[in-house]
């Protein structure tokens, strides 16, 4: 048995081919085209196949020959305001060639999938913490691109006698704790990614998209979970659908929300640095508040995250950042 990691050398999915590995007795394949990903993310016993997720003939070829069972599908465009400003090349990147990667996957024999979606299908909701039953109701194209993606695999998935997890990931942050891999992207927009690279000095200063949200500071609240945790879910999953577990939607979150003036406070603290902030307008397409609720990972996996801490979070990032900076991978 292999697994086919689209999106391998990005940031999460560099952290699920850690984690796959560290686990041991796996072989790894990653398919990504390298848009924003590095091949040096990958550690020497994955094989890299180099391309796109919608080369159907790549795709059913690279499952073959490495008979692989389950697919792990990270590939996609991640920046909620550019999918506001292009939300075609989102539905197209996000939604239309996943259409095709599970296609050839089921095709070639790919039995199960886990799929990254994304707290973004929830949009703004009216219920904090978020249940996975509640109705989704994006509300920008990124939301929606991921969303629709959630339900072809569904009805593929009924049709076709394969199982699927979607996790629905809230806010990815930190690196990994032995300090292999991190959020290594430059040009990168998450907030503690930012915050620390200003920390560091790579920034001249980081600005604060809005400050009049019904929130108790005025800024966005968001439940950030640590990308190894994140992979570890993975992990898990992957066993409950080789098990013949059922197909599961579920949230990866911690159930608690920071606010960004918060986020930023303890950036300040951890590196001793006070950069400079500026408030800023409203970014499109963001929700004021986005927690989730986070119990039935728990339940239905058993999952149990070994880093819940937001100190300790941006502590990695940190180190992260000064490593690229140390590698001159800024
Ligand atoms: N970062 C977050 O906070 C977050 C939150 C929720 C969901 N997600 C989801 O997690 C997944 C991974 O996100 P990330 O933060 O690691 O992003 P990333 O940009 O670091 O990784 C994406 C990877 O996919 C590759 N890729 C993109 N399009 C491709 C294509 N057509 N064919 C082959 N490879 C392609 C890129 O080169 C890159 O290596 C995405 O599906 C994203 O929507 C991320
Ligand atoms: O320089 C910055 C960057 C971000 N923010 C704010 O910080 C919050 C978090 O933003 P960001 O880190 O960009 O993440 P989100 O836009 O919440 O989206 C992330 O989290 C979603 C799930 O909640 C995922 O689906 C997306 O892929 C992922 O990028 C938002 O309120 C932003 O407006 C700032 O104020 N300044």
């Amino acid at each position: 048995m292999a697994v086919l990691v689209t999106g391998g050398a990005g940031y999460i999915g560099s952290h699920m081919v850690l984690a796959l590995i560290d686990a041991g007795h796996e072989e790894v394949v990653v398919l990504d085209d390298l848009s924003t990903g590095f091949d040096w993310a990958l550690p020497p016993e994955v094989t890299l196949v180099r391309g796109d997720v919608a080369d159907q003939t790549l795709v059913a070829e690279t499952i073959r020959r490495h008979g692989i069972d389950a697919l792990a599908h990270f590939a996609a465009k991640i920046v909620v305001p550019d999918s506001v400003s292009d939300p075609l090349g989102y539905y197209l990147a996000n939604t239309v060639k996943s259409r095709a990667l599970i296609e050839a996957a089921i095709g070639a024999g790919v039995r199960h999938v886990i799929f990254s979606s994304t707290a973004a299908v929830y949009g703004e909701p009216a219920v904090v913490p978020v249940p996975e039953d509640l109705t989704p109701n994006p509300i920008n194209p990124y939301g929606r691109s991921k969303l629709m993606t959630e339900w072809m695999l569904e009805d593929a998935a009924r049709a076709h006698g394969i199982s699927y997890v979607a996790l629905r990931y809230f806010n990815v942050a930190g690196a990994d704790p032995r300090g292999r891999s991190g959020q290594s992207t430059p040009n990168a927009t998450h907030l503690i990614k930012v915050a620390t690279q200003a920390a560091l000095g790579k920034r001249s200063h980081l600005e604060v998209f809005g400050t009049d949200y019904p929130t108790p500071d005025g800024s966005c609240l968001r439940d950030y979970i640590q990308v190894s945790d994140l992979a570890a879910a993975h992990l898990v999953a992957l066993n409950h659908l080789r098990r013949g577990g059922e197909s599961l939607t579920l949230n990866c979150g911690y159930g608690r929300g920071y606010s960004v003036l918060e986020v930023i406070d303890v950036v300040k603290s951890v590196s001793g640095v006070d950069f400079p902030v500026t408030l800023s307008p409203r970014r499109a397409g963001d929700p004021s508040r986005i927690v989730a609720g986070a119990d039935r990972i728990r339940a239905e996996l058993g999952w149990v995250p070994q880093h819940d801490d937001l100190r300790a979070i941006v502590t990695q990032a940190l180190a992260w950042e000064e490593a690229l900076a140390r590698r001159n991978r800024v």
